[in-house]
């Protein structure tokens, strides 16, 4: 499990471990691992020009110290002072010590052009909103010039808790982030931003708490919570999963739920609703019924709502039955909300972005902006679990609790009914007696990886998506 943690709790793990340690001895850590990286990057060191972007804070201390271990290997090492009177003065004698120097005033964008690499030590975890213009003014130099970005602990103007980048931010190739993933590198739009993430131990692990604020599923995860049938298993108790999608006007969004139901381990899939032909003609294993969902018989989990037009009293059938539902696509604008907050099984809401704007009465961009927050918002407000669809998928609680960031997304996903195929297959690990946090991740990190199976560079259908689904699980689970 990947895990991340908001700057509060860095800071008093921090706190923790700077008591038992000597002074500047983090720093050190930090820097020794960085200066690593950045030397990789460069592949040769020696002879490389290097320029430092120097904030006031222990940012830049970090980006001067690892400055001075590329000066005493070679590198031309030049710093880029925000401000003089109040650099690291420990880290400012180092590299000077180590043949190292400072840029002139007014020469900053000539030397930042002429680099093969830059390092943003501007601001890290003490930043607040976006850069300011001095600042903004070297991050966009740095973006325009050839040299290689290394961010030094986050991309600076990036909000470390949240992921939310209020004006100008650097742009990095790899950012090296120390003791622990902090949420804004791992949620969108901060996500691009850093680049790749690489994690520097500095012995912070045993003072952070037990409980992450985000945590991000990997193979292991995902292959110890999918189901696997046993010899005693029928299809019953492997679990049945009741579609309740499509319409006349839309057969397609049925056989596409019934398609990632199908692949979900659930041990039957039971299709309710007027596209029963179509369901039938394309997977003659799925139980069709057009009886409605309560006369249905046995399921274990419901998915409402791909394609279903305006059926609100569908949507209304499948949430009086207790047992966890899924609800997805139109199902979320007929859903009462009332009817969510006060059912006792298990609800899982699966919009994206447009479709959880519409939910909380804000624009697309807002919650594009805000995905933590948003979600967070939008579990509180229906007591339901919810999983906002993106390229980087987010799964909260409303009862709180680490929220899931699935990274396995991939751009080629953006595709019409790939929403369909999640939510069969995430109806289907429901009905298989997964949690609504863990049938969300899981069917998140399954259905990414199948599409990026299924693409391979180039544009796919949902149904290759769906297809490509045995192929995800085989691979978590080797
Ligand atoms: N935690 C750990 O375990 C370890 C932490 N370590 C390192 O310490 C870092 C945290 O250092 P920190 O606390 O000194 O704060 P930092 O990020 O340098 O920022 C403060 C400076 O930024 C400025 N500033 C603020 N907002 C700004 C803006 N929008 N635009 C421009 N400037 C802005 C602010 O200016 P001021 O408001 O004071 O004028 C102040 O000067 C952490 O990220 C990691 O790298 C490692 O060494 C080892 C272990
Ligand atoms: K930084």
């Amino acid at each position: 499990m990947r895990t991340a943690y908001c700057v509060e709790t860095v800071r008093s793990a921090e706190r923790e471990l700077m008591a038992r340690l000597r002074d500047g001895a983090l720093m050190q850590r930090a820097a020794a691992g960085l200066g690593a990286a950045c030397a990789e990057l460069l592949g040769r060191v020696y002879g490389s020009r290097v320029v430092l972007l120097v904030g006031s804070g222990d940012n830049g201390g970090d980006c001067l110290y690892a400055g001075a271990r590329l000066a005493r290997r070679g590198a031309g090492v030049t710093a880029v002072l925000l401000a003089p009177d109040r650099t690291h003065a420990g880290g400012l004698a180092a590299l000077r010590r180590a043949g190292g120097g400072v840029a002139r005033p007014g020469t900053a964008e000539a030397v930042i052009e002429r680099a093969d690499l830059v390092v943003d030590g501007i601001v890290g975890i003490g930043g607040k909103g976006g850069l300011r213009p001095d600042a903004a003014a070297l991050a966009e130099a740095a973006e325009r010039a050839r040299a290689a970005v290394v961010a030094v602990d986050l991309p600076s103007g990036v909000d470390a808790d949240t992921g939310e980048v209020h004006g100008a931010a650097v742009r990095a190739d790899l950012t090296v982030t120390f003791g622990t993933h902090k949420p804004g590198l791992l949620i969108d739009p901060a996500r691009e931003y850093a680049g790749s993430v690489r994690l520097v131990d500095i012995g912070l692990g045993p003072e952070l708490p037990a409980e992450a604020e985000l945590e991000a599923l990997q193979h292991a995860d995902v292959a110890a919570l999918l189901p696997v049938p046993g010899s005693e298993s029928d299809k019953y108790r492997r679990g049945v999963v009741g579609i309740a999608a499509g319409s006349a006007r839309y057969p397609g969004a049925a056989v596409l739920a019934v398609s990632g139901a199908l692949r979900g381990g659930a041990g039957a899939v039971r299709y309710v609703g007027p596209a029963g032909d179509a369901v039938i003609s394309r997977f003659p294993e799925t139980l069709v019924s057009d009886k409605g969902p309560r006369k249905a018989g046995r399921v274990q989990a419901w998915v409402v709502g791909p394609g279903a037009g305006d059926d609100a009293a569908t949507v209304a059938e499948v949430l009086a039955e207790d047992v966890p539902v899924l609800i997805d696509a139109d199902g979320l604008r007929l859903a009462d909300r009332d009817t969510v907050r006060a059912r006792t099984a298990p609800t899982l809401m699966t919009p994206h972005a447009g479709e959880a704007a519409a939910l909380l009465g804000v624009a697309r961009e807002e919650v594009e902006g805000a995905r933590l927050a948003s979600v967070r918002e939008l579990a509180g407000r229906y007591a339901a679990t919810v999983l906002l669809k993106g390229s980087t998928t987010l799964v909260a609680d409303s009862a709180g609790g680490p929220v899931r960031v699935n990274a396995t997304g991939t751009s080629w996903l953006a595709t019409a009914g790939s929403g369909d195929v999640l939510s069969g297959l995430a109806g289907s690990l429901l009905a298989a007696g997964l949690s609504a946090v863990d049938a969300g991740s899981a069917a998140a990190y399954l259905h990414g990886l199948a599409g990026r199976f299924a693409a391979d560079g180039a544009p796919v259908g949902a149904h290759d998506v769906a297809e490509a689904i045995p192929r995800a699980w085989r691979d978590v689970r080797d």
